[in-house]
């Protein structure tokens, strides 16, 4: 399966692609079969730099465009997202490894919603006045935070980078924005789009490894915002960076999220739930149902039928429709799940289901792993305790609903949780009584914009997918006003 892309991308300027002299490419992988797709810039600190200059230059004029014009401007971006859908969806498909009929439904279209739904906020965004008495007004006003710096993961490439540029440009900043090397391609193409919409040095691209330009991007002087999304390893280097430089940072990092079945679960609901909260992106999800608890009255019956349906996933090549799980993103994620899968075996987990690397491209290049299920385990267990992020989930018999709320608990974690209940009692004292940003009710993995998402403890800080995020790449002015002319009543 093949697209047209470019045999080599530049990095995106000042409304320019740009290839610096002597600029050293790194190949974009597809890690169904191992072919290489195409290249991109392993750019350097002077990139970075060159990046944030026009990005500063450049920003009083895009703070100076008003509301109206800025919003058509992101419903411009969202209809080309959408005009293009069928091309953006292969090539996250082909870059990335998961199935067509994911990007083409959910990674592309959310993308472009998410556009369309900050277009629509700040189109009924208001600040605020006090009148104090009736010679004194204090007016607030959300002012634009200025050059924001973001970076993004290579899980949801498109999706976690709308997350981040519709708000951050709503906002009225300009930014420079990193992708992940191991998926750059759909942002690449993305901004191909943006430049037909957008003024020069609104938007810039770094492309490259988190080692180099991510990390001469933490360490500019030039930004007013940090955003990141990936783990909470860089996600405390981001955090450390914005703190040396006094700027905000919002974090969206790790997770070991509960996924919680009481007995009276609408049964065969639930069955589709656990899977779609640990196979969906191949567990590649920060808020992948990677702990599973059953409750004893129908523990037997329920962990057998999701074995059964665990052997029936489709595991294929990703551009084909009827594929249900694809690749893992490289070899290098491929490993550390298999080496966590082994690590669970030592503990004394047993290998229920699952837990083989699959041959199914024809070369066997591919990064292809059985949906896997581990019992047996206890809480201390390293698998139990840490995020593999990947589709393994693990399994624990629990039977009071004061029990589970503290096992799930029992986590350095607190991203989202699920809980499957035919019981409205049960279902709001668990959503009460998890210590995470997001409960999922009889559903997994919703993340519809206007229904904000982030994670508490070492899951981040912020909120993404909401209004609320404006706060986050705003700065509050006041303007403190009096009419009087008179000196008495000055002091
Ligand atoms: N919360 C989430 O959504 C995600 C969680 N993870 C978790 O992290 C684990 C490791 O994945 P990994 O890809 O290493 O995640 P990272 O946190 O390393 O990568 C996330 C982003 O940060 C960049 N980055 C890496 N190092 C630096 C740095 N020193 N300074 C600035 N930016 C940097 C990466 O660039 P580059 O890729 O080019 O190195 C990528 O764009 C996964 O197995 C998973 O558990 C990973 C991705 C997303
Ligand atoms: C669109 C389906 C679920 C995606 C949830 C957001 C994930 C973010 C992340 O993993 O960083």
């Amino acid at each position: 399966m093949q697209t047209r892309l470019d045999e080599r991308y530049g990095l995106f300027i000042n409304g320019e692609w740009v290839i610096p002299k002597g600029a050293i490419f790194m190949n974009a992988t597809n890690p169904s079969n191992g072919d290489i797709l195409s290249q991109f810039i392993d750019a350097t600190a002077t990139d970075v730099d060159n990046a944030v200059v026009a990005a500063t230059a450049s920003f009083n004029d895009w703070k100076a465009v008003d509301v109206v014009t800025r919003s058509n401007m992101l419903l411009k971006i969202a209809d080309l997202i959408d005009s293009n859908c069928e091309r953006l969806a292969l090539i996250e498909t082909l870059d990335n490894g998961k199935p067509i009929r994911e990007t083409t439904t959910i990674d592309v279209p959310l993308s472009a919603d998410h556009f369309r739904y900050f277009a629509g906020v700040i189109r009924t965004e208001e600040g605020s006045v006090k009148d104090f008495d009736n010679d004194t007004l204090s007016l607030v006003l959300n002012e634009p935070i200025g050059v924001v710096g973001q970076i993004i993961p290579w899980n949801f490439p498109l999706l976690m980078a709308a997350w981040k540029l519709a708000p951050a440009l709503a906002a009225g900043n300009t930014l420079v924005i990193k992708p992940s090397s191991a998926t750059s391609l759909s942002l690449l193409e993305l901004f191909k789009l943006m430049a037909e919409v957008l003024p020069p040095g609104v938007v810039n691209l770094i492309t490259g490894r988190g080692s180099e330009s991510g990390q001469a991007l933490l360490e500019h002087p030039g930004f007013a915002k940090l955003a990141f999304t990936g783990s909470t390893e860089i996600g405390y280097e981001v955090a450390k960076h914005a703190a040396n430089k006094l700027i905000p940072a919002t974090l969206e990092l790790g997770g070991k999220s509960a996924n919680i079945f009481f007995d009276d679960m609408p049964f065969n609901r639930a069955l589709e739930g656990a899977q779609l909260g640990i196979l969906y992106n191949q567990g590649q999800v920060c808020c992948a149902g990677s702990r599973i608890f059953v409750q004893a009255g129908v523990y037997d019956r329920f962990i057998a039928e999701l074995k059964k349906a665990f052997e029936q996933v489709k595991v294929g090549l990703p551009w084909e429709k009827e594929t249900q799980m694809g690749a893992q993103v490289n070899q290098r994620q491929l490993k550390k799940i298999t080496d966590y899968i082994a690590i669970g075996q030592k503990e004394g987990a047993t290998l229920l289901t699952g837990g083989v690397t699959l041959a199914i491209d024809e070369q066997a290049n591919g990064a292809f792993l059985a949906p896997t299920l581990l019992t047996n385990v206890t809480p201390s267990m390293r698998v139990v305790r840490e995020e593999i992020f990947g589709p393994v989930a693990t399994v624990i018999k629990f039977e009071t609903i004061d029990e589970v709320i503290a096992l799930a608990n029992d986590s350095e974690y607190g991203l989202s949780g699920g809980v499957w209940t035919t019981n409205l009692n049960t279902a709001l004292k668990v959503g009460r009584g998890l210590h995470t940003g997001r409960v999922w009710v009889n559903t997994y993995n919703q993340v519809p914009a206007g229904s904000p998402f982030g994670g508490v403890k070492k899951s981040g800080i912020g909120r993404e997918t909401h209004k609320m995020m404006l706060a986050a790449y705003t700065q509050t002015k006041n303007i403190y006003i009096s009419t009087k002319t008179e000196t008495e009543g000055l002091y």
